[in-house]
């Protein structure tokens, strides 16, 4: 089979200015902003940055960066990341990226919003070296995403630029949503075999996509399919607490009831009626569609596996499930769902309060098993 890249390519690709640089090149990158700034066709091309490994690097490279991203029966081939680098390769050149474009986005995972995270040195390098304004848009499941990362930027920043980056950069807070799962090579032979081509870089997400951005830009930006707005809490609560926390919750119990995936799990009774009353937990004031989320969870096209999901739980649990159980406790009302839970992750975010709920929900489960308890609610 021929390899895909530019001159395989089935149709035009865009042909866009380095306008963006992206850091943590990433599944979820390759199919969600990518794909908006490839769809937004205004002349954007993106400078991807590998953080760690160089597995997606190499891929990328063999194929003039393009790539494909399966969602249902739609294939995206898509070549809006004109170039990719590897940050501890080629520094230099990656601050000179930063140096130049109008827009930066992030994703890092959780774990990588820390004072002495990469993110955050090659930011403040590239800042550095610019002498207009920026605009860097943290993509990562956290709250106040914006806040997190500009207060980390500003504190790594000597005086003198310190000032300036507050005067001069925006760190608009945003919420993504869609289920992109770690490739498997099981995906990149299906997906090759449906293009005809071989593709090293595809990439597998459900087909629903959205992005919501603070509305605080410093300077010009792409026509992404985004809603852009001046009051992202609401968003990002309602998004952490039921699309995350869901996940999160069925991850630890599924994983301790033997199961693998979120398709297998909520293909239980057991486990959709347990989402049903979490969610009336978590998502107390946010409109919760329990149904709705169980569909995504439940897609068959996609394996998403439990374990990915269940780690670093540690950075992810206090705003998806601790936060909505204090609140119900703050109320004088028990979180029993979200106590099973946290009854099933083997970690420290349990706050005094809730110990011995959780303590509760711990025996619980040791006494009768996950499903039976789960029945029995
Ligand atoms: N995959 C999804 O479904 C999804 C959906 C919404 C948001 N997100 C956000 O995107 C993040 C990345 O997801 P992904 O699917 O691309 O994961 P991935 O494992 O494919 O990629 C993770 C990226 O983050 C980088 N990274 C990991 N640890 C880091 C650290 N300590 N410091 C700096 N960079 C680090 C890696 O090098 C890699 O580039 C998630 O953690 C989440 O915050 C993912
Ligand atoms: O990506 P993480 O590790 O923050 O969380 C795991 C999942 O909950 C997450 O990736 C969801 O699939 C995603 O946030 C849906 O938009």
């Amino acid at each position: 089979m021929r390899r895909l890249d530019r001159t395989t390519a089935p149709g035009p690709l865009p042909d866009g200015d380095l306008r963006i640089v992206h850091l943590g090149l990433g599944a979820f990158h390759r199919a969600h902003q990518a794909v908006l700034t490839q769809r937004a066709g205004d002349g954007w091309a993106i400078c991807a940055v590998a953080q760690r490994s160089t597995a997606v690097r190499d891929a990328l490279r063999g194929q003039d960066n393009v790539f494909t991203v399966a969602e249902g029966d739609r294939l995206t081939v898509v070549g809006s990341i004109r170039e990719v680098l590897h940050a501890g390769e080629r520094p230099e050149l990656v601050t000179a990226r930063l140096s130049e474009v109008d827009v930066v986005t992030v994703t890092a995972t959780e774990a990588g919003y820390r004072p002495d995270g990469p993110v955050v040195a090659q930011l403040v390098r590239g800042l550095r070296a610019r002498d207009r304004g920026l605009t860097v848009i943290s993509c990562d499941n956290l709250p106040h995403n914006g806040r997190v990362l500009e207060r980390l930027v500003l504190d790594a920043c000597e005086p003198g630029l310190r000032e300036w980056v507050a005067e001069h950069v925006a760190f608009p807070s945003s919420v993504v949503d869609q289920i992109v799962p770690a490739v498997t090579e099981e995906d990149l032979r299906a997906v090759s075999a449906r293009l005809g081509l071989t593709d090293r870089a595809a990439v597998v997400a459900e087909p629903y996509r959205s992005w919501v951005i603070e509305d605080r830009f410093a300077g010009p930006r792409p026509r992404w399919d985004a809603v852009f707005t001046d009051d992202i809490g609401p968003h990002q609560k309602a998004k952490l607490r039921l699309v995350n926390g869901t996940h999160s919750a069925l991850a630890y119990l599924g994983l301790l009831a033997g199961h693998e995936t979120t398709a297998q799990v909520a293909a239980v009774p057991e486990f959709a009626e347990y989402v049903r009353r979490l969610v009336a937990e978590t998502g107390r004031g946010l409109d919760p569609d329990a149904d709705a989320l169980l569909a995504r969870f439940a897609n068959p096209a996609i394996t998403h596996r439990l374990a990915q999901i269940a780690m670093d739980g540690d950075h992810k649990l206090p705003q998806r499930l601790v936060a909505p159980a204090m609140e119900l406790l703050a109320n004088d009302e028990e979180p029993r769902m979200i106590c099973l839970a946290l009854a099933a992750y083997d970690g420290d975010v349990v706050p005094a309060e809730l110990k011995p709920l959780v303590a509760a929900a711990a025996r619980r489960l040791d006494r009768d098993g996950v499903t039976a308890t789960l029945r029995r609610l």
